[in-house]
């Protein structure tokens, strides 16, 4: 989740952060102080001066980078970026002993400049530090906001929004022109999970706050210069980050405030109701309710309203456009996706599908398993800190350092999957491993204390919407492309999406 840093600023950077290359040589040094035994840190590829192993990832995707290279140095490696020394797992081994033998000690996040900018102190859950603050609002997330019981109340919402996806697809179907389903599906997601945060689609800043979100990733705080060198004040100076983070900033805080008013102030005229409450409603409620020695700030609620739109909607929607794209390149997995939902609908009565539909659809699930196996959104899951040292496969992991794990290379480690680049969902009818956090070879959603809280808010879209397209629509590739030549190429992103746009035919179904 780090925008790309091209490789000139990266020179740049390196004449810029020269003095601190000797700063942190010394820092890393590895024999620690009072003669105790010499640190065994993982290997890693040769490192030029100033900007560290930074090189080895320019002209590829990061995890592809750091998979290769993997492969060469082994499944723990110890890079620098920057002055920032990172340490990457990526085997279900290494993995497992990150996010379970040593969970706790790995469960705080990394916080550069350009983060503690950008949060100035009310964290939210996302990116928070490990501590009683996080668990505290992870608690909210996982009981309150992001429970079952909530998830299921959000239900007509998301029923909803799919009727506009579906009459969306019917319109370029019926006007015989292709539909781009990766703009109609964002829409779906993004709408979807607006209305689960803030409410009815008729809210004044609604738009506002929709188009300013989609701005947002743009701007997060990602490998910019500043924190790539954070003890280099000029590299504060030249970078243009801080001040387009504040900008930024201001003006969402602003949006966000006129947004939290609206609701204080439907809620003194109605009263409090749990019926139709959305995030922000349930968030001002905790905030009067909660008596705890962390209260729920409004600067809190804020950072939540953003996480969970920044945790939620480009995952989830990537994941569902990749689903498609697979399904489009591999006739014979498509065919029986159709004819599972179409069966199992024709024996229910049902025209349409509803959530009461998916129930028995096993293939369609395993399809969802097989795109996250092969397209995680979060490739390298989200930055974890090593808070306190350990070791992991034989290595020392000294306190303070980024770990990142390389859940995609994970999932097509060719020692855990048979045949791993192939798309087989077929391969779960005859495995039990799953994302749920206890299969180490299997991390779309991490592990641990800090394993996805949304796992099941986004899996309802997903699996309602690919049903519905599944049931309502045939498919086919604009100019008669054949399946295979489906371009499947990743882009950089927040959560790697396809580099081009799904363009495809849909032809209604006569029911
Ligand atoms: C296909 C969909 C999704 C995928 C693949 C995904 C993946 C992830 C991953 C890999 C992490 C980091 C886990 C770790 O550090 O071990 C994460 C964290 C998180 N996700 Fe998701 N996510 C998805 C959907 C959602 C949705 C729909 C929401 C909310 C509505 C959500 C909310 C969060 C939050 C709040 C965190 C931070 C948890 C923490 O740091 O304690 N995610 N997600």
């Amino acid at each position: 989740m780090a925008s790309e840093l091209p490789l000139y600023l990266l020179l740049l950077a390196a004449l810029l952060a020269a003095p601190l290359f000797f700063l942190f040589a010394t820092k890393c040094a590895r024999t620690p102080r009072g003669g105790a035994r010499p640190l065994r840190l993982p290997p890693g590829p040769w490192a030029l001066p100033v900007i560290g192993h930074l090189h080895h990832l320019a002209g590829a995707l990061p995890h592809r980078a750091m998979r290769d290279l993997a492969r060469r140095h082994g499944p723990l490696m110890m890079l620098r970026f920057g002055e920032v020394p990172v340490v990457v797992a990526s085997s279900p081994a290494a993995a497992r002993e990150v996010m379970r033998t040593h969970d706790a000690a790995f469960a705080s996040r990394p916080m550069g400049p350009m983060s503690r900018l950008w949060f100035q102190g009310a964290d939210g859950i996302l990116f928070a530090p490990y501590g009683d603050a996080w668990r505290q609002l992870r608690r909210v997330c996982t009981q309150e906001l992001l429970s079952a019981r909530r998830v299921q109340a959000f239900r007509p919402v998301r029923e909803d929004e799919l009727r506009r996806l579906l009459r969306a697809v019917a319109a370029a179907s019926a006007a015989g022109r292709p539909v781009n389903l990766t703009e109609t599906i964002s829409t779906y997601i993004a709408d979807s999970t607006v209305r689960a945060i803030i409410g009815s689609r008729r809210l004044k800043d609604r738009d506002a706050y929709l188009q300013m979100l989609k701005g947002l990733f743009g701007i997060m705080p990602g490998m910019s210069l500043p924190d790539l060198f954070p003890s280099s004040r000029l590299a504060m100076l030249v970078s243009r980050a801080p001040a387009r983070i504040q900008a930024y900033r201001r003006r969402m805080r602003q949006i966000m405030d006129g947004i939290i008013q609206e609701h204080r102030e439907r809620a003194a005229a109605a009263g409090d109701g749990d019926d139709e409450e959305d995030f922000v409603d349930v968030l001002l409620r905790l905030q009067k309710e909660v008596d705890s020695q962390f209260p729920l700030t409004t600067e809190n609620i804020k950072t939540v309203m953003l996480d969970i739109f920044g945790a939620s909607t480009e995952t989830s929607a990537t994941t569902l456009d990749w689903a498609m794209a697979e399904l489009l390149r591999n006739p014979g997995a498509m065919e029986k996706a159709q004819r599972e939902v179409r069966e199992a609908l024709a024996v229910a009565g049902h025209d349409t599908v509803t959530e009461d539909s998916l129930g028995d659809l096993h293939y369609l699930r395993f399809v969802v398993k097989e795109t996250l196996r092969l397209h995680p959104p979060a490739t390298m899951l989200v930055p974890r800190q090593c808070q306190s040292p350990c070791q992991v496969l034989g290595f020392d992991v000294p306190a303070g350092i980024t770990v990142l794990v390389n859940a995609w290379a994970v999932g097509r480690d060719p020692d855990h999957w048979d045949d791993p680049e192939r798309f087989l969902p077929e391969r779960f009818e005859r495995s039990m491993k799953d994302f749920k956090g206890a299969d180490f070879e299997f991390i779309p959603f991490g592990a641990g204390r800090r394993i996805c809280p949304g796992m099941t808010f986004g899996l309802a879209h997903i699996e309602l919407a690919l049903a519905a397209l599944l049931f309502h629509f045939d498919w086919a590739l604009p100019g008669g492309v054949a399946a295979e030549e489906l371009d499947m190429t990743e882009a950089f992103g927040i959560a790697t999406p396809r580099r081009y746009d799904l363009l495809v035919v849909a032809t209604s179904r006569a029911l």
